[in-house]
């Protein structure tokens, strides 16, 4: 049997966009081992593509998706399966994952496509939960689903899920994929993590305080090929890890100076330009649709 064809009767396309972290701090521990941190994400303007379209006979189908990932582990399945469970619909849906951000990078790819299936088929199946009862259900499915459901940008405490937008200014950024996949419960397990950094607040964040993400110095000692890509990066700015790796970035003057710099990056290394925006462009486009259904009336 052919796959349907990802565009056409039926079919619509929803932005899932990578972010970055900012700073990244362990500032303690809950009793069930989960650790509790500081961070700030910035949604990116760049992500993968969830196409879906509803089904009449309940099922949950994928048609694409992450290389290496069965369907049954997409978390935009595992996603779509929760809420159909929470809403009690008897509507599935077809699910097609274009995947652009690169797997265990820290650029939140996974959960972000978790989240924008809960945002688009809360939509398509008329299922009405708030983004609250969304972001709920998508903490079930990792930590960092919440923010995408919320879809601004950032200050993250609790082990990511207790959230104060941040209106951000709109920032350029390369961003360099070392090529290594790094498993974020390996590190969070690591004895030598730093995890009892004293709590900072936004606006000793927003007035440039040291800041820094706890798991760096770990992956530069266990990934060669990241720290490479701070030697590379670190004389073009101040370059960060993002969330657990391994993805490392700086900051940028413009697009045009990313584009540049990527040229020249050492061999084995993909990178991309984006721009961290304070609010998603799942949000942005949602937004765009009700005032078009709202001047339709
Ligand atoms: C480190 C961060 C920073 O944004 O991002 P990534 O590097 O994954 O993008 C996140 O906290 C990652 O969130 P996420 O990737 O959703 O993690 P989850 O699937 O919920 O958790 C994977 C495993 O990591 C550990 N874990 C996760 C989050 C947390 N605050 N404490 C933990 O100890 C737990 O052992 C958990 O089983
Ligand atoms: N739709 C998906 N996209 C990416 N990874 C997924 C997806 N569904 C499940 N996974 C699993 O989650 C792991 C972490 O993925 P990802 O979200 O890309 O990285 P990170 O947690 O570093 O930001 C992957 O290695 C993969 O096994």
């Amino acid at each position: 049997m052919t796959a349907p064809a990802p565009a056409g009767p039926g079919w619509s396309s929803w932005p899932a966009p990578a972010k970055l972290n900012l700073f990244l701090h362990i500032v303690g521990r809950r009793a069930d081992g989960y650790h509790q941190l500081q961070t700030v994400f910035h949604l990116l303007d760049w992500g993968d593509r969830i196409r879906l379209r509803p089904r009449a006979d309940g099922r949950i189908v994928r048609h694409d998706g992450p290389a290496g990932v069965p369907p049954e582990d997409d978390l935009a399945v595992r996603a779509a399966a929760a809420l159909q469970a929470a809403c009690g619909t008897g509507a599935g849906a077809d699910i097609l994952v274009e995947k652009h951000i690169p797997l265990g990078a820290g650029l939140g790819g996974g959960s972000s496509d978790a989240a924008t299936v809960l945002v688009a088929l809360n939509r398509l199946w008329g299922c009405g939960l708030a983004m609250d009862d969304l972001a709920e259900l998508g903490l079930r499915l990792g930590a960092d689903v919440p923010v995408f459901v919320q879809g601004r940008s950032a200050f993250a405490e609790g082990i990511g899920e207790r959230l104060t937008p941040l209106a951000l200014a709109p920032q350029w950024y390369l961003v360099v994929h070392p090529g290594v996949h790094v498993p974020t419960a390996d590190l969070f397990r690591a004895p030598e993590l730093t995890r009892d950094t004293p709590a900072t607040t936004i606006s000793r964040f927003l007035s440039g305080e040291t800041a820094f993400n706890a798991f760096e110095p770990l992956v530069r000692r266990r990934y060669p090929a990241v720290a490479r890509a701070f030697e590379w990066l670190e004389p073009h700015g101040v370059a960060r890890l993002s969330g657990s790796g391994s993805a490392v970035f700086v900051p940028v003057a413009s697009a045009e100076d990313g584009y540049r710099l990527a040229g020249d990056r050492p061999a084995g290394m993909t990178a991309f330009v984006a721009q961290g925006l304070d609010r998603s462009p799942l949000h942005a486009m949602l937004e765009r649709r009700e005032g078009e259904d709202n001047s339709d009336s």
